[in-house]
């Protein structure tokens, strides 16, 4: 019989949990889809007295360090999460010869580029199919089906927390914070939330599908990234109002000069558009590439059995790479792309704001636009429903406008918001598939 491939996990979360169970109770099924047994040799946790249903206690450790360094790792599954110690952690697992999946968008966002590098000049595989959209397959997609084609732009939900509140607010009129709680509790969220709510998760997983469609190094820190907490009831009232539905978007995409806009924000999108249906916990990615056209990937983005669906996908792939003694390299960056400012990427915007309800401040409003070279699309005027003026702002205005540069929008909001005739809560809101 051949000598078993044995495999470390880190971690045993909502994610390791359920890796952990798969590796045991499919053992024999793993084995016949690789030709070799995986043996899990250790479990790195924090706290190793904690009861794991499933897990054979004497497998826990929590010596990460020297679980990673033993020397005879084929495989190490990494799912604590957070940028360190994982990425030390898993730069010595490639030091001492193992391969290496990873769910880890932050530590990758961070460090995919030296990452790649040391598993390449080690002859290891670095596999991270659960790091972006959880279930669905997009990373692979990404860098082997499609590398044969130029991708113009990648745009998507690729944050399962964010579309859950979103969606709960919506459908069922919960508050942020109760559906906050409630994705929680399903196992959704990061440790901590805020990195989904402020966009950071979204925005780690924008640089990686960056990096991956135009064959550069994309760091976190160069995507523009708002997230949904200022996203107001109104601003889902008034995006209903025009037949959209209010998502947090990731969005990356050449410039007409080979640069690339990478950037994650709430935009009101146009219910037409199937992005505006994708509900719950749902992720759906849209690549549009020259040959292929446009291509959608839907599934189930976030949660510890879709999750882990992606992981044992990876495990799989790289076990059998162990057991033909190769492995594949996917260094992503082929050429050094520069990631344009912001203000230099264009959109359509929806700007609603307050106003003194008199004749011909629709025109002063609408000028303000022209003179910054903001075409208007659309423009909504209504009274209050209940009568009452806001700070004396008897109006609002809601108004559309056709795709333009984010500079020229944010020179019309700052005129706005000096003009007296305009009230103080002028809210924007990007727009998509309108
Ligand atoms: N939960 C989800 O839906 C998804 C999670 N991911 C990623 O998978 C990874 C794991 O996520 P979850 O399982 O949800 O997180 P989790 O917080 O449920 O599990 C992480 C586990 O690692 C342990 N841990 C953290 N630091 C440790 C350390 N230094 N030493 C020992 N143990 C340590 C924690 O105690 C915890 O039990 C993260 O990178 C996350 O971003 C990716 C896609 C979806
Ligand atoms: N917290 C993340 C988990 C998956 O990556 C999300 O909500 O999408
Ligand atoms: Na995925």
């Amino acid at each position: 019989m051949r000598k078993p491939l044995k495999v470390a996990l880190l971690g045993a979360g909502v994610v390791g949990s359920q890796v952990a169970r798969i590796l045991v109770q499919e053992a024999d099924t793993l084995e016949s889809r690789i030709g070799r047994r995986l043996e899990l040799v250790g479990v790195g946790v924090r706290n190793v007295d904690l009861p794991r249903p499933g897990i054979d206690p004497a497998l826990l450790t929590d010596d990460l360090e020297g679980l990673v360094t033993r020397g005879d790792l084929d495989v190490v599954i990494e799912l604590i999460g957070g940028i360190e110690p994982a990425r030390g952690l898993v730069m010595k697992a490639i030091e001492h010869g193992a391969s290496i999946v990873s769910a880890n968008k932050a530590m990758l966002a961070e460090d995919l580029g030296a990452l790649s590098r040391a598993a390449e000049a080690k002859g290891v595989d670095l596999y991270y199919e659960a790091a972006v959209a959880g279930a669905i397959p997009i990373i692979r997609p990404l860098r082997e089906s499609l590398v044969g084609d130029e991708i113009d732009e990648v745009m998507g939900i690729v944050n399962g927390t964010t579309n859950f509140i979103l969606d709960k607010m919506v459908t069922d009129g919960v508050s942020f914070q109760e559906a906050l709680e409630e994705a929680q509790a399903l196992g959704y969220a990061e440790a901590d939330p805020t990195a989904d709510i402020e966009g950071h998760d979204a925005a780690a997983k924008a640089a990686i599908l960056a990096g991956l469609a135009f064959h550069t190094e994309v760091l976190r820190s160069e995507v523009f990234c708002e997230g949904i907490t200022q996203v107001t009831s109104a601003d889902i009232a008034a995006a209903e109002q025009m037949g959209c539905k209010i998502k947090l978007l990731a969005i990356a995409k050449l410039t007409h000069d080979d640069r690339i806009i990478v950037k994650v924000h709430p935009a009101m999108v146009a219910n037409k558009h199937p992005l505006a249906s994708v509900s719950g916990a749902y992720n759906a990615i849209f690549v549009n590439s020259r040959e292929a056209g446009e291509l959608m990937f839907l599934g189930q983005g976030a949660g510890g059995n879709p999750t882990a669906s992606a992981v044992m996908g990876d495990v799989v792939t790289v076990a059998r790479n162990r057991a033909r003694g190769t492995a594949a390299h996917f260094s992503p960056a082929y050429t050094r792309r520069v990631v344009a400012p912001i203000a230099e990427s264009s959109a359509q915007f929806f700007v609603s704001f307050d106003v003194v309800d008199r004749p011909g401040i629709l025109a002063k409003c609408a000028a303000v636009f022209g003179r910054h070279g903001v075409s208007l699309r659309i423009v909504q005027q209504s009274l209050r429903e209940d009568g009452e003026p806001v700070d004396g702002f008897p109006a609002r205005l809601g108004i559309m406008t056709h795709l333009t540069l984010e500079a020229n929008l944010a020179r019309v909001v700052d005129e706005l918001r000096q003009s007296e005739f305009v009230g103080s809560n002028v809210r924007v809101m990007r727009v998509e598939g309108f």
